[in-house]
């Protein structure tokens, strides 16, 4: 069953009207945990925000678990998580107050739904006492994530989780998504960092407020429609500027210590290309095939 269904979804902002969400249709099954993968500005907590009933669509209609976004805006309200990107953690509450606030808010308490939050929160109970705002950030999501979580939502809206967030904290959160979906609930999450789409069921890639792909991860990296070669040598700012220069070059860019590049022909030789690249005065040159990564479908998307 579908917990999430969006159709044609659109927001514009001001008297310009800038379209932040173009148009979007999606839907997601109960127990899925789904990522909305794009940069900043992409329009990701436009949506979020909209499909927990807190900004208004310009058009387009979304149903949460059964209940239109607009008409049953109070049941949707009661019934999800939602963890915004910048964190809305009180401050001057300990640990402990923030989330007996938000149980009390649901009409729930701390005890009742202790065993949804309870891997996580031992990880932040010997600092129960402490501030918010004096938490690190890898503790503030680990707090944000119990406080959205402690009335039990059927469906968790995750806006950029670990954006700002050091890499070991980051995994450390995936794998407690992961472990939650274990328990049925839908998770809806956000981000800017393509390393995290592979873990998701399914992912939709976004820009500009429009949808570029929905899949799962690995049949869109499966159906990127190129050859993708990797490429090294001393100096990665002229191997880029040479590689423009390629009569056949379809794209390349940096790709960590590599470029990534694509070419017309699917049989580019690889030896020749080498020579070519030593021909302009690159040395330490390495050309191999690369393995495609979301983050090169989502570049092909784009072009
Ligand atoms: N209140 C607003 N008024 C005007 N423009 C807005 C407003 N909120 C968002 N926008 C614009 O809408 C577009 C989508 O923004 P949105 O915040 O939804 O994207 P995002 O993918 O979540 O990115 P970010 O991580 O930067 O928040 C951006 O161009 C943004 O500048």
């Amino acid at each position: 069953m579908e917990a999430v269904v969006v159709k044609n979804l659109t927001k514009t902002y001001g008297k310009e009207k800038t379209v932040a969400v173009d148009n979007v249709s999606f839907s997601v099954n109960q127990g899925e945990l789904f990522g909305l993968i794009g940069p900043d500005g992409a329009g990701k907590t436009s949506i979020f925000r909209m499909l927990t009933t807190l900004l208004l669509p310009d058009g387009g209609s979304a149903h949460v678990d059964g209940h239109d976004i607009v008409q049953d805006f109070r049941a949707i309200r009661s019934s999800v998580g939602y963890m915004p990107g910048k964190f809305s953690l009180y401050q001057d509450l300990t640990i402990e107050e923030n989330l007996h606030f938000f149980a009390t808010v649901f009409g729930t308490t701390i005890d009742e739904n202790y065993h949804l939050i309870k891997d996580i929160y031992v990880q932040i109970e010997p600092f129960k006492n402490r501030r918010a705002g004096k938490l690190s950030g890898g503790m503030k999501q680990k707090l944000a994530l119990c406080c959205a979580l402690i009335h039990k939502p059927t469906t968790l809206f995750l806006d950029e989780p670990t954006t700002g967030v050091d890499p070991v904290s980051r995994k450390e959160f995936w794998e407690m998504l992961r472990r939650l979906r274990e328990q049925h609930i839908t998770i809806l999450v956000s981000t800017p960092y393509m390393d995290e789409a592979s873990l998701c069921d399914r992912i939709a890639l976004i820009q500009s407020g429009k949808i570029l792909s929905i899949d799962t991860p690995q049949n869109i990296v499966n159906t990127y429609p190129d050859r993708l070669l990797a490429i090294k040598a001393n100096e990665m700012y002229k191997l880029l500027k040479v590689l423009e220069g390629h009569p056949g070059i379809l794209n390349s860019y940096a790709f960590g210590e590599y470029a990534h590049a694509t070419f017309r022909d699917a049989h580019t030789d690889t030896h020749a290309l080498q020579v070519y690249l030593r021909e302009h005065g690159l040395t330490g040159v390495e050309v191999k095939d690369a393995e495609v990564t979301i983050e090169d479908s989502f570049i092909k998307l784009l072009h």
